[in-house]
């Protein structure tokens, strides 16, 4: 039985993208704030393809903060450091809430600035894409968390980024999906609670208009070692990790912003895969050692390695987060040809064609020189997919989530 609300439900829908880091976040420099070792710096992929959508919702009548994810509720989730993070933060930054009365169009305040932090919510959150997969879904999901809390509020930034410094909290990557384009997590300083530890957008979506992205899922089974979990171990014991964040980054955070500013995707492949391999390899000198690549994975770079050799200049370029799926940025006239040879020898889901590129058999040949024959099921699905804008408010009764007069979840996973 569900008692009838006495107060208003408030309520907000927005989706958000994931990300794909080109330089890579690994290594916490300060755990209770979330901040990085390094700077870091991102792609935002395009929601028409994968998204998170977040309704959350505020009542004076609701009497705990409840989570639903995927349709399911998360037992305790009001307790978990990352959402409360999240949460408090926004609503500190909240307004009076005006509500406006039907009848006579009186307008009053319905929750004042100083109630806001006694108020609990109810969230309701979906991935369109697999959950904690290796695909940023922690990204998307406090990204979509933050901006779902700040439209239903009307919480105002007091310096810029400071909402990504909120949703740094929730997952660190989750701060580059604030913005769309081409985005960087500045690394920031101990002063003030590290409130320069932000994001700040480089370029926008509309800058490099040609990029692309497929996305190849060789498992959508949850990951052995948590990010979390694998960069405390790589802090403590890889040295490779110390020196590629004092050395290594941040001469590649200027090179690969310069390249995307020239729209020039050698420089911008090259320092991608170079950045991508070298953080693997950290995993690599981690003790006990990370392995988030498998087999499959490796087939996929030594194929696109054979392919830029056979193209003689880089016109694929692969990176790996922690997991063993493959993100290849491409541009759109080189991606039939990509799509093609991954067809071939990976078939698998989402990259079907109108037009079927014919294969040069000389690219064929090469990329069976690397031992691979074409084999069925090792890549589950592909996404294709392109730069995109960050957070987008979306309407409460067509793609909401909370019914608007329990304040309960209502969406049902499929399948
Ligand atoms: N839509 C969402 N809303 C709120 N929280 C989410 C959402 N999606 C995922 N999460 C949180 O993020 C966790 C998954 O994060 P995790 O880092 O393990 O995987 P991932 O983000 O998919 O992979 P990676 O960070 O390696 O790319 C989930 O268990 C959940 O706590
Ligand atoms: C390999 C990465 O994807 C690591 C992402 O780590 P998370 O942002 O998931 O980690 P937490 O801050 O602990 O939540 C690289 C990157 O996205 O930059």
């Amino acid at each position: 039985m569900t008692t009838p609300a006495t107060h208003p439900i408030f309520l907000a829908t927005v989706s958000a993208p994931t990300n794909i880091a080109v330089v890579k976040y690994w290594g916490k420099a300060d755990e209770h704030y979330n901040t990085p070792i390094n700077s870091s710096c991102s792609v935002t992929l395009h929601q028409d393809d994968l998204r998170a959508v977040t309704t959350v919702a505020v009542s004076k009548d609701f009497v705990q903060d409840r989570l639903w994810l995927n349709g399911v509720e998360v037992p305790h989730a009001a307790t978990s450091r990352r959402f409360r993070a999240c949460v408090d933060g926004v609503l500190a930054l909240a307004p009076d809430k005006y509500h406006t009365d039907d009848d006579n169009n009186n307008k009053t305040v319905a929750i004042a600035q100083h109630e806001w932090p006694t108020l609990h919510v109810h969230v309701s959150s979906y991935n369109t894409f697999p959950t904690a997969a290796g695909l940023a879904s922690s990204a998307a999901g406090y990204a979509a968390l933050v901006a779902a809390l700040v439209q239903l509020t009307g919480a105002t930034e007091t310096f810029p980024g400071e909402f990504s410094t909120l949703a740094r909290q929730g997952s660190g990557s989750a701060c580059r999906s604030l913005y769309g384009g081409l985005v960087a997590w500045h690394a920031g300083t101990a002063d003030e609670q590290w409130r320069d530890s932000r994001a700040e957008q480089l370029a926008d979506e509309a800058s490099w208009p040609a990029l692309r992205a497929v996305i190849a899922v060789v498992s959508d089974a949850q990951k052995d070692t948590a990010s979390t979990a694998g960069m405390q171990a790589s802090v403590k014991t890889s040295p490779l990790l110390a020196f590629r964040a004092a050395h290594v980054v941040p001469q590649r955070m200027q090179e690969l912003t310069q390249a995307w500013r020239r729209r020039d995707f050698p420089v911008f492949g090259k320092i991608t895969m170079q950045d991508s391999n070298q953080f693997h390899a950290t995993c690599l000198d981690t003790y006990p050692p990370i392995f988030y690549m498998n087999d499959v994975s490796r087939q996929i770079i030594r194929i696109v390695t054979a392919y830029n050799d056979y193209a003689g200049e880089i016109r694929a370029a692969y990176t790996l987060d922690a997991g063993p799926n493959v993100v290849l940025y491409v541009l759109e006239p080189h991606r039939p040809v990509l799509a093609a040879l991954l067809r071939h020898f990976f078939p698998a889901s989402g990259l079907e064609e109108q037009n079927d590129e014919v294969l040069d058999p000389a690219l064929v040949h090469a990329a069976e020189a690397t031992g691979r024959v074409p084999r069925d099921g090792d890549v589950r699905h592909y996404y294709v997919t392109r730069p995109g804008p960050g957070p987008r408010v979306l309407d409460n009764d067509a793609d909401g989530t909370i019914d608007p007069h329990t304040g309960l979840n209502r969406y049902q996973p499929s399948g």
